[in-house]
């Protein structure tokens, strides 16, 4: 009896954090019809989104559209929405890093989508889709690392803010050339950079549409390493080592560390007190937490 109650309990807590997780920040309360959209961006073929997971609970996401410097066509954002949906049940997974091809990591919207679609509701109705995907992939259970090889203009700028952290590799920038086009961030980029760098130098960032090196983003707090090596796969093992730092250990225990501080990034105190115990309650007395008793170790 005490048990089934126990089960119910957790099970109840484990159903509250994917929801919360999982819940899309547009619906058609807010005018917003994601089959419409779909349909739309299906028309904007070209370039791809590639997943790989491996062995050890790092997964590699690449965006991959080099003949454009990595600009997300139509069908990519598409793909990026459905490789967000397998990361959120990749159970094993603990670590992700997000990296361009050929050199470069992204250049934000290809224009030649962007042309097509110029109509107000249009724009906004790409922006909601992009703002659920990124959303759904900065909660992601995952500790996520943007690697930063060449260019990471416009869009590809904000996607670096949806990762927990930035690595830079030499020569690289971030720029928000948004201003240079017209507009302003909207794939969420805006409101996560000042959570990132604060209002003063987001608004520098964007209003100035200034090159952040990698100097700069380190000063700025944006980036937390510059890697040595201004190559592909020389800049992708160090950026997988940096990331192993983090990602030792069982995934029960590194998922629900990410989860803890999602909840304290998000929500009001009390709401991310009330998950932080309900995420507590999912490692408590697990297998990690009981081997740890036996073991006895001493954190000297
Ligand atoms: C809400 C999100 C809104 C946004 O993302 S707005 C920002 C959109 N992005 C841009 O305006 C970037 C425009 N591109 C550039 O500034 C430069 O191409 C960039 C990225 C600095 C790279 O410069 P370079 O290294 O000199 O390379 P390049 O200019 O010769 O580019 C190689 C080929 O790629 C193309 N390309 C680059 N970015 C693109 C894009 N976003 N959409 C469509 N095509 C794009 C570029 O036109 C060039 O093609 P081609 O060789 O001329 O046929």
């Amino acid at each position: 009896m005490a048990v089934s109650l126990c089960k119910k309990i957790f099970q109840t807590a484990k159903k509250r954090i994917i929801q919360q997780r999982r819940v899309s920040l547009y619906n058609v309360a807010h005018g917003y019809e994601e089959e419409l959209i779909k349909k739309k961006l299906q028309q904007f073929a070209g370039g791809s989104i590639n997943l790989s997971k491996e062995d050890n609970g790092i997964g590699i996401l690449t965006v991959n559209n080099p003949q454009l410097m990595n600009a997300f066509t139509g069908t990519m954002m598409l793909e990026l929405q459905e490789k967000v949906a397998e990361l959120e049940n990749w159970k094993d997974g603990k670590g992700l890093i997000i990296c361009g091809a050929g050199n470069t990591f992204c250049s934000g919207s290809d224009l030649n989508t962007v042309k097509a679609i110029p109509n107000s509701q249009d724009g906004m109705n790409m922006c909601m889709f992009m703002q659920n995907t990124l959303t759904r992939l900065m909660r992601l259970p995952l500790i996520s690392v943007a690697l930063i090889q060449g260019k990471a203009i416009g869009g590809g700028a904000e996607l670096t803010t949806a990762c927990d952290f930035r690595l830079m590799t030499p020569g690289s920038e971030i720029r928000f050339v948004h201003k240079h086009m017209g507009l302003v961030p909207g794939w969420g980029g805006g409101a996560r950079l000042v959570r990132i760098v604060g209002s003063g130098a987001a608004l520098r960032l964007l209003s100035g549409a200034l090159k952040v090196d990698p100097e700069r983003a380190l000063h700025l707090g944006l980036s937390e390493e510059t890697l040595l090596s201004p190559e592909e796969s020389g800049s992708l093992e160090e950026a997988r080592a940096w990331l192993s730092q983090y990602t030792e250990g069982p995934a029960s225990v590194i998922r629900a560390a990410k989860q803890v501080v999602t909840a304290g990034r998000e929500l009001p105190l009390e709401d991310a007190l009330r998950t932080e115990k309900d995420i507590f309650g999912t490692v408590w007395g697990g297998p990690a937490n009981l081997q740890a008793l036996v073991r006895r170790p001493k954190h000297k």
